[in-house]
């Protein structure tokens, strides 16, 4: 029996573990590591539906509970999060006299890490801190300005997996009785700081009027002082963040892979998806932050300003030469991403012409000819086109007409070089053209 991607994605996630830490003790290794999955991943659900649930919202699907990863079948009032290794397992850095674990905790960790350590990988920025006091975000400061030393333990054991709540996922859901919980009238000097630096944002560009006001009212104010981990991989998604002022950078196990300044935003993916944070995110320089809660976040700007996310979502996930994207590129390239309807027999593209843009088949049918050869090949929902001109800088080689009406997804030329990742390797060795030039 084949096993499936969820389950292939784990063990991956594993053996790459393995490989960063090569434990003496694989065995005690491999139940830490594992127990430690579980402790995030129920740690989250339950998190987060216990929070849902108090709102009267129902975040997961019903058939959430059938998920045999799943413990949070909600008919069940006897659900135990709790490890089975928690109190025995002698490498627990909690089980000693001077566990400092608090009961409320509803998991402890065992990974065989330093306290120490421990305290600075698990104290991100806690956004619910209120930051009138300016020294909070100080406690969150590294003891190392060396990002790699923020990550003894795995806590990117899961980056890119979506958590199985199915197509509910990317839907803003149902808020019929939600209250926007950090409503709070911004005070002129703020309304003026935001205008000015967020106004052009892009999120908000999308949005109307009332809408841009309540997200504004929604937003809280954060200081945080140089080097603060604002968003640790791995951890459950809470805040959505937008940078007014300062510098943060990006680190995706263990190696820096971006940075962006004020102006910027970020912290939407984990919201969007109900997946584990896919980056660290720290900041470079002191930074004057707005976060947006996660509800509010779903509310407002999941089905405005990162609509067309919701919109590609389906499509770019069931693209075959896209499966090697992570969940951020395919993000990025759904924002990029436009649609275009063609009826039987309209032309899309023309051999010989520039090429523009390269196109995703979202339904319909296309026929690719050639002046001399005829019909060369049909193309259906899921398969692409127009990557042989832009990936070699050649005229159109071939015409490409609708035969039934045609849904596509177009990127134009600067998107497909910036945005297609390492999908463009795997254009490059099927590009159909490749024999005859070579
Ligand atoms: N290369 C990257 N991979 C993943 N996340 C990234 C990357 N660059 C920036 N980010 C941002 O870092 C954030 C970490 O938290 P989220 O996963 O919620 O959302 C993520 C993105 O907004
Ligand atoms: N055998 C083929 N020769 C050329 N183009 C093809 C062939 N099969 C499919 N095509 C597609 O037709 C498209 C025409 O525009 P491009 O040359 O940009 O990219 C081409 C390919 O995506």
């Amino acid at each position: 029996m084949a096993i499936t991607s969820d389950q292939k994605n784990e063990i991956d996630l594993f053996h790459k573990q393995v490989e960063i830490e090569n434990p003496s003790d694989i065995i005690q290794f491999g139940a830490n590591y594992f127990n430690r999955r579980l402790e995030l991943q129920r740690g989250f659900i339950k998190k987060q539906e216990n929070f849902a649930l108090s709102k009267g919202i129902s975040l997961f699907p019903n058939d959430m509970a059938q998920d045999p990863m799943s413990t949070t079948h909600r008919s069940s009032s006897a659900v135990n999060f709790k490890s089975p290794f928690v109190d025995q397992d002698p490498h627990s850095i909690h089980s000693g006299p001077h566990s400092n674990n608090s009961s409320s905790e509803p998991f402890k960790s065992n990974f065989n890490v330093t306290t120490e350590s421990k305290k600075r990988i698990n104290s991100p920025m806690d956004p619910s801190q209120s930051n009138d006091d300016p020294s909070a975000g100080s406690n969150f400061k590294r003891s190392s300005p060396h990002p790699s030393n923020l990550s003894p333990i795995p806590v990117h054991f899961n980056a890119e997996r979506r958590t199985s709540v199915s197509g509910e996922t990317l839907q803003p859901g149902n808020f019929d009785d939600w209250t926007p919980e950090h409503y709070k009238e911004k005070s002129e000097e703020q309304l003026k700081r935001l205008e000015k630096s967020i106004g052009k944002n892009f999120l908000f560009n999308k949005l109307d009027h009332d809408n841009k006001r309540l997200v504004i009212n929604c937003l809280e104010e954060k200081h945080v002082p140089k080097e603060t981990v604002i968003i640790k991989q791995g951890d459950q998604g809470d805040y959505f963040y937008i940078v007014e002022d300062g510098n943060v950078e990006f680190i995706v196990n263990d190696a820096k892979v971006s940075s962006s300044g004020s102006g910027s935003s970020f912290g939407e993916l984990a919201l969007m998806y109900n997946s584990p944070r896919a980056a660290t995110v720290i900041a470079t320089s002191d930074c004057i932050l707005w976060a947006l809660d996660r509800l509010t976040f779903r509310k407002i700007l999941l089905g405005s300003s990162f609509k067309k996310r919701v919109l590609y979502d389906d499509l770019l996930k069931s693209i075959p030469v896209l499966k090697s994207l992570t969940t951020y590129e395919r993000a990025k390239l759904a924002d990029a991403l436009d649609t275009k309807y063609y009826e039987p027999d309209q032309v899309i593209i023309k051999e010989g012409d520039v090429g523009e843009n390269f196109y995703l088949i979202e339904y319909g049918e296309c026929q690719v000819t050639r002046e001399d050869k005829g019909l060369l090949t049909t193309l259906h929902k899921g398969d692409y086109f127009g990557e042989v001109a832009l990936l070699n800088d050649l005229p159109r080689q071939a015409t490409v007409t609708a035969s039934k009406k045609t849904k596509v997804a177009t990127l134009g030329k600067s998107g497909f070089q910036r945005l297609l990742g390492p999908a463009v390797e795997v254009l490059k060795l099927n590009d159909p053209t490749r024999s005859s030039r070579e």
